[in-house]
């Protein structure tokens, strides 16, 4: 059953020119002009209930300005955008309940009060029984390891102590819908794996449907089987990441250590990416021979030592996108 639908979403952010000086000021009055800036192109897809969905793109792309739409703080400018079956700026409270949001770089979190307090707002705010709301916040204490600071106050939180109970406080009314805006943002290693345990825990086991940005591809690789990409505004990519790998051509990296420098290498099929002398790295022509019978090639006629292998990581994966689109300035092709 499909749970989020988003159909030809457009905005366009309006911004009204001012111009300089007291004179400016008083022409500004008279003269309405403005500037548009389209951050969201005619968007559709749709997500299914239990799924986590990567909403990825640079800087810019217009990943924020959907998810507030998609949380109802943000009215599109037109198409049609459902969440649990409602339009999402007209059902803030009744979808209030069904969502949890969490904003990286913004606190939801009463700052002078200890996290518990917190909790017992939001457990009041969102009428949580009281059963459950026990449950649940030592099912989160547990996982999210937040015994040590329940006690403390918001303010005196490291950042990660503090993304943890960000996250813990979404999921305390049980939402069904998780909006993640850059949970892992500025957080050290540690941290950003407990978090992405954590949701992955909340995604499989509770069937908490996901929604994240982020620009870490760890996040990804950890939560999220499919990814939506966009770029200036427009949906460039929706599927899975080993699909993207596919498309964007499954490359690899051969590494071989030769017994001495050979100097000038030569193998169809295999180009020079980086020279160490006797180390040197290729790139392993797409949709060519298997790579196991160029290095037996290359073993032939030139001193091979050993050999690795390496597969283009999701980081690469999606480098290579942005460094097409950017190239090709593709924003109008769709490349799924
Ligand atoms: N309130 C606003 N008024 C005018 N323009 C805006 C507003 N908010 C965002 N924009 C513009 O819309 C575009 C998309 O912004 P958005 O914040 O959605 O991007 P993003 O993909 O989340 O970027 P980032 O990865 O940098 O957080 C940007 O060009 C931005 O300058």
């Amino acid at each position: 059953m499909s749970i989020i639908d988003v159909e030809g979403v457009t905005k366009i952010y309006r911004q009204y020119k001012r111009f300089p000086g007291f004179a400016g000021a008083v022409r500004s009055l008279f003269t309405r002009q403005y500037t548009e800036e389209t951050a969201v192109r005619n968007i559709s897809f749709s997500i299914k209930e239990g799924e986590a969905v990567g909403y990825l793109g640079p800087n810019g792309a217009g990943k924020s300005t959907m998810i507030k739409m998609m949380t109802g703080i943000l009215v599109p400018t037109s198409g049609s955008l459902h969440v649990l079956g409602n339009v999402p700026h007209q059902a803030r409270k009744p979808n209030a309940r069904q969502l949890g949001v969490v904003f990286g770089q913004r606190s939801q979190l009463w700052w002078d009060l200890p996290v518990m307090d917190s909790f017992d707002l939001h457990q009041s705010i969102y009428r949580i029984d009281e059963r459950r709301f026990r449950d649940n916040v030592q099912l989160c204490t547990e996982l999210l390891a937040l015994s040590d600071f329940l006690d403390k106050p918001v303010r005196q939180l490291s950042l990660g102590q503090r993304m943890r109970v960000e996250i813990a406080m979404s999921l305390l009314h049980e939402p069904r819908v998780l909006f993640l805006d850059e949970p892992t943002i500025g957080l050290d290693i540690v941290a950003k794996d407990h978090i992405r345990e954590f949701l992955r825990t909340v995604n499989r086991e509770k069937k908490v449907t996901i929604i994240l940005t982020t620009h870490d591809m760890k996040d990804i690789e950890a939560i999220c089987p499919r990814i939506l990409v966009v770029n200036k505004g427009n949906l460039v990519y929706d599927g899975t990441v080993a699909s993207l790998r596919q498309k964007l051509g499954n490359e690899q990296r051969v590494t071989i250590d030769f017994r001495y420098d050979p100097g000038e290498v030569d193998v169809e099929g295999l180009s020079l990416l980086e020279d160490n002398g006797p180390r040197k790295t290729f790139l392993a022509a797409r949709g060519g021979t298997v790579v196991f019978e160029l290095v037996s090639r290359m073993a032939k006629r030139y001193p091979v030592e050993d050999v690795s292998l390496e597969g283009a990581d999701i980081d690469s994966v999606i480098r290579r996108l942005y460094q097409q689109l950017a190239e090709q300035d593709k924003s109008k092709i769709q490349i799924s």
